[in-house]
This record gives C-alpha cells, sequence and structure tokens, in this order.
C-alpha cells in the first residue's frame, strides 16, 4: 500500500469522527502533513502517517476538552484532556458506589448537590441529587427535558419507537393508550389471580428445595415467577417458566441483547460500534432481536387468530381493539411489536430485581421478618388475601418494598437531555444538549436526604414519616412520565414478599457475592444464593400453599 493512499484513509476516518469549523482546521494540518509524505520511503510514510494523527487526536482531545469544561460547576479533579474517562474505565463494574463516593467528596467539600463530569466523545453530564432539582427536570421543566437521540440510537433496536423511547407526541400518544389500559378495574382481579396462582408456584418450588436441602438462586426463580405472571397478564400466554430451570430461549436472548446494549451508555457511540464490529456483539444484538421479534409477532397472530378479544382480561388483547387517536385505525403490527417488548422489560426485570433486593434486605433483618409476620397473621387470619388487603392493609410490607427500593432502586440512574438553555432551582445553568443526570441509587444512601442512618434497612422509616413524594425518592420517577406500573408493582410484589415470608426462613448462602451488575436496570451480578427453611406448623397458622392462612 502507497503511503499516501493509507494516510488518505487514515484522515477519511478522523473525518468522519468529526464536525465543525475547528476540526476542518484540523482536517487542513492532516492533508498539508499527508502532502510532505509523498517524498518519503513507505516506511517513513507510515511513521509519519501515524504521528500526524496521534497529533491530530492530541489536538481534538485539548478541543473537547475546552468545549466541555465548565467553570460554573463543581467536577472531581480530572485527567487532563481525557476527562474522566479513566476513571469511568476504572470504575466500570462499580459505577454506582464510585458515583456515591464522587457525590459524597463534592458534598463535604461544600460543593452542593450538583455536579458535572465529562469524558471525550461523550455528552457531559450534570448530575444531580437535589430533588429540586430533579421536580424541575421531571415536572415543571418537562417539556424542556427529553430522552432523545442518545438514547433512541442505543436502544431502537430493542425497544423500537416504544413508550420508553419515544419523546413529544409519539410518547403522548403512546402514554394514553397505555394509561387507559392501567385504569381498568377488572383489570385488578385478573392481576390479583395471576399473582397469587403464580406466588403458589413459587413457593411449591422454595418448598421443594427445602426438603430436599437444594440451595436455590432466588433471584432467577423470581425472573421467572415475573416473567410467567406478565406473560399471563400482559399477553394471555401460558409459558410456565417458573416450573423448570432450563433457559427460556426468547428471554435468553433478549438478556443477552439487553446485556450488550446496556454496555453501550458507558462509551461513546464510535466506541460502542466500533467495539461491537470487532467482537460481533453488534450482529449478535440483531440476532438476538430477530428471536424476541418472532416471539413478539407469534403472540400478537395468535392473540388475534384466537378472536374474542373484547372479553379478554389481558393487555394485548386490549390493545389489539383499541385505535389509535392519532389515525383512528388500529395499531399495526409493527407498533404491537415494540408495545409488546417495551411492557415486557417494564414488567419482569424491574419487579423481579425489586423482589430480589428486598429479600436480602429481610434475610439480614430479623426484627422485620417479625413485624412482617405479625402484620401478616393479624390483617388475613384465615384465606387468601383479596386486592384490599395487599393494597391497604399490609402497611408494613408495603413500607418494607419501599425501603427495599430506597436502598436498590431498579432504574438506578436516569438520564435527559436539555432542549434549550435553563436554570435549575439551586442556581446550575444547563446549556442547550446538556445530558442531565439523576441517580436514585446515589440519593437513597444520602444522610443529607435520609438521615444519619441512610444506609440502615427501616422500613419503620415509611410508617413514622411523611411520605417524601417522588423527586427525593425518584425510584418509579415523577411527573408526566410516571411509572405506570407502580400500583401493580405493589401488588405484586407485597402479596410475593408475605407469600415467602409467612412460610420460610431465607438463609444467605454467600452475602459478600450479592453485587449489582452496572446496568440500566439493577440485576444481581451472581445471582441470590439462597437455603432454604420451612417454618414449622407452629409458626404458621395452618400447613399449605395458600397465601395466608
Ligand atoms: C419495581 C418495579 C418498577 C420500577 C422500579 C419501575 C420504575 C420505572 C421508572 C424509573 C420509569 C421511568 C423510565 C424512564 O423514563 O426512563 C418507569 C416507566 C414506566 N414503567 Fe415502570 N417500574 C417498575 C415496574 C413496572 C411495571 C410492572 C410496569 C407495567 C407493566 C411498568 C410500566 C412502566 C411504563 C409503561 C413506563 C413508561 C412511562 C412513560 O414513559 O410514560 N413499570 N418505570
Amino acid at each position: 500500500m502507497s503511503g499516501t493512499a493509507f494516510d488518505v484513509q487514515g484522515a477519511g476516518a478522523l473525518g468522519t469522527l468529526l464536525s465543525g469549523n475547528s476540526t476542518s482546521r484540523i482536517l487542513n494540518g492532516v492533508h498539508a502533513a499527508i502532502a510532505t509524505t509523498k517524498t518519503l520511503t513507505p516506511l517513513q510514510a507510515v511513521g509519519a502517517t501515524f504521528g500526524t494523527l496521534v497529533a491530530a487526536l492530541i489536538a481534538v482531545l485539548f478541543y473537547e476538552r475546552k468545549r466541555k469544561i465548565r467553570h460554573d460547576i463543581p467536577t472531581i479533579p480530572t485527567w487532563g484532556p481525557l476527562g474522566s474517562a479513566p476513571e469511568m474505565l476504572a470504575h466500570r463494574w462499580d459505577r454506582l458506589d464510585w458515583s456515591l463516593w464522587k457525590q459524597r467528596w463534592h458534598l463535604d467539600r461544600g460543593d452542593g448537590m450538583t455536579a458535572y463530569v465529562w469524558a471525550p466523545f461523550q455528552p457531559t453530564l450534570i448530575v444531580t441529587c437535589d430533588p429540586r432539582n430533579v421536580e424541575h427536570v421531571l415536572k415543571t421543566r418537562f417539556d424542556n427535558y427529553i430522552k432523545g437521540p442518545v438514547f433512541d440510537k442505543i436502544q431502537r433496536v430493542m425497544l423500537g419507537h416504544g413508550i420508553f423511547n419515544a419523546d413529544g407526541e409519539q410518547w403522548r400518544v403512546q402514554r394514553k393508550t397505555a394509561a387507559n389500559m392501567f385504569t381498568i378495574n377488572n383489570f385488578r382481579d385478573f392481576m390479583m389471580h395471576v399473582f397469587l396462582d403464580r406466588s403458589q408456584i413459587l413457593t411449591s418450588r422454595l418448598r421443594d428445595a427445602a426438603r430436599s436441602g437444594t440451595i436455590v438462586d432466588l433471584h432467577d426463580l423470581l425472573y421467572r415467577f415475573t416473567l410467567d405472571s406478565f406473560m399471563e397478564i400482559g399477553y394471555g400466554a401460558r409459558i410456565d417458566a417458573l416450573k423448570s430451570d432450563e433457559p427460556i430461549p426468547f428471554a435468553a436472548a433478549f438478556d443477552r441483547a439487553q446485556t450488550i446494549i446496556n454496555r453501550r451508555y458507558s462509551m461513546g457511540k464510535i466506541q460502542w460500534k466500533v467495539i461491537e464490529w470487532f467482537t460481533g456483539e453488534g450482529k449478535e444484538v440483531v440476532e438476538c432481536m430477530k428471536v424476541a421479534d418472532k416471539f413478539a409477532y407469534d403472540l400478537i397472530a395468535k392473540r388475534r387468530a384466537e378472536g374474542g378479544l373484547e372479553s379478554k382480561n389481558d393487555l394485548l388483547s386490549r390493545l389489539l381493539v383499541m385505535k389509535n387517536p392519532e389515525t383512528g385505525k388500529p395499531y399495526p403490527d409493527v407498533e404491537l411489536r415494540d408495545m409488546v417488548l417495551n411492557f415486557l422489560i417494564a414488567g419482569r426485570d424491574t419487579t423481579a430485581q425489586s423482589l430480589s433486593w428486598t429479600f436480602f434486605e429481610l434475610a439480614k433483618s430479623p426484627e422485620a421478618v417479625a413485624k412482617f409476620r405479625a402484620e401478616i397473621s393479624a390483617v388475613c387470619p384465615d384465606g387468601e388475601p383479596d386486592y384490599q388487603t395487599v393494597t391497604k392493609q399490609l402497611k408494613y410490607g408495603a413500607a418494607i418494598l419501599s425501603e427495599g427500593l430506597r436502598l436498590h432502586p431498579s432504574v438506578p440512574a436516569e438520564i435527559k437531555f436539555a432542549v434549550e438553555d435553563d436554570v435549575w432551582p439551586d442556581g446550575t445553568r444547563i446549556r442547550k444538549g446538556d445530558g442531565t443526570a439523576w441517580m436514585p441509587w446515589v440519593m437513597g444512601r444520602l444522610p443529607e436526604l435520609w438521615g444519619d442512618d441512610a444506609l440502615e434497612f427501616k422500613p419503620e422509616r415509611w410508617i413514622d414519616s411523611k411520605h417524601p413524594g417522588p423527586f427525593k425518592w425518584p425510584v418509579f420517577n415523577g411527573g408526566p412520565r410516571t411509572c405506570l406500573g407502580q400500583p401493580m408493582v405493589y401488588i405484586q410484589a407485597v402479596a410475593c414478599l408475605a407469600e415467602v415470608t409467612r412460610q420460610f426462613d431465607l438463609e444467605l448462602v454467600a452475602p459478600e457475592e450479592v453485587v449489582y451488575r452496572p446496568a440500566l436496570t439493577l440485576q444481581m451480578k451472581n445471582g441470590l444464593r439462597v437455603r432454604v427453611h420451612e417454618r414449622g406448623a407452629g409458626d404458621r397458622t395452618s400447613e399449605g400453599i395458600a397465601f395466608c392462612a
């Protein structure tokens, strides 16, 4: 290869990396350098080209630094033109702990609750733990903060144009449709029936484990529990994942795609594209999504073919008879596919994770378990609970879940992008295009927000004090984009917590192994291995798998 051809390719690659006036100045420099290489030997030309590219890269890094550095917002000490990139790389496995450490550092210096972090080729992120700012972004200036193209490009292959990915009118229409479905009253009875039925299968698996002395991965069982429940409630389909230990092909493909996609958030677009091209993971995502897509389209076709949709209670049947308020026509399959997969992510992973982390905390807190058992015996002494019991009477159970979510929010961090310049309530100046982030995981651990016992698992704080509201505890978001599933989560999770706690003692096998995997949602990296002990007949009011007898 001649030195010149090689050089021009290199310059071309740089050209696609960059844009803007300064960039063209840099490129002119590169071209000038290339022209001089024409008189060199091939080896010298390669050396000169490499040197030129390195010099150009350094120039770009310094330009990026100049563009991103903010003198009006605090940040941790950075690595010159590399910003915080080296630390982000070093802390890719404990990203949340690093963020907490960073926030503590700022608070101890008197910087306040808002700081920023930057790295080359990634959007600058202004990160806040101030509930006033969170309220401002989520509610007061809702229209000024959007998910934006970064989120859309990363997630498009999986979420399509579904509700999680959408902004503006596209989001508004879907929100309306989804909100309508969640207000249907008879849906609640159907839901309750499904949750109790699946809870019974879960407890029968735990009983088998207790009797055979087998250690179980409760995290995996809870994923199966929420998958089975949501498949029935959402799509009227029974897949009985809980009755087996085998991987479910579509769920495995979907999980693999999620794992690869989640990693994209810690990189710039070019970085993840290049890495996925080299590792073949880009193609793998596409293949996995073909499996998930086929699953979704088959579900839609089957439900449509069965007919009688008007009398069915599941979400998909309701979607199939609904008309898009925009077009006045039924939703096309491609939009139904997006809804199916968006709701599956919402309905399965987050609830399974919240239950897993809450059981983890309960297993370390015998006092909370004793209080919960006393409440269960008091409010449902004879027979299965109804909707009212779970939603109104198991107050300590609900407090246990809220406390579990405070310390381990299923969505640990959120990002939105500013449409226009703005000023936050704490005085932080936001520029058009800035990424703004808040981290429920970090907020839940700050003594400044929760008192000196912030790191302790204390369900009582939800009973003894006023509810903190959605902006100090943004676990389910707040404002117009509040989680639509929150009431459903409390029914399913409180029923499941009560059912398991009433019948079993859970012993953690290796508590030190219970750690998160950095991802969009708070998975347990090594699962939740427990030894299950059936409570003696004297501990319960009766034998059996009824919810509370
Ligand atoms: C513990 C369980 C759950 C947690 C912690 C949770 C949390 C959240 C959060 C933080 C968001 C905002 C996401 C974003 O905009 O980036 C959200 C949105 C949403 N959630 Fe949940 N969620 C849970 C369970 C569920 C369930 C079971 C459903 C229903 C099937 C559901 C349905 C939705 C929907 C439809 C949205 C989109 C709302 C919108 O953008 O307008 N969620 N959830």
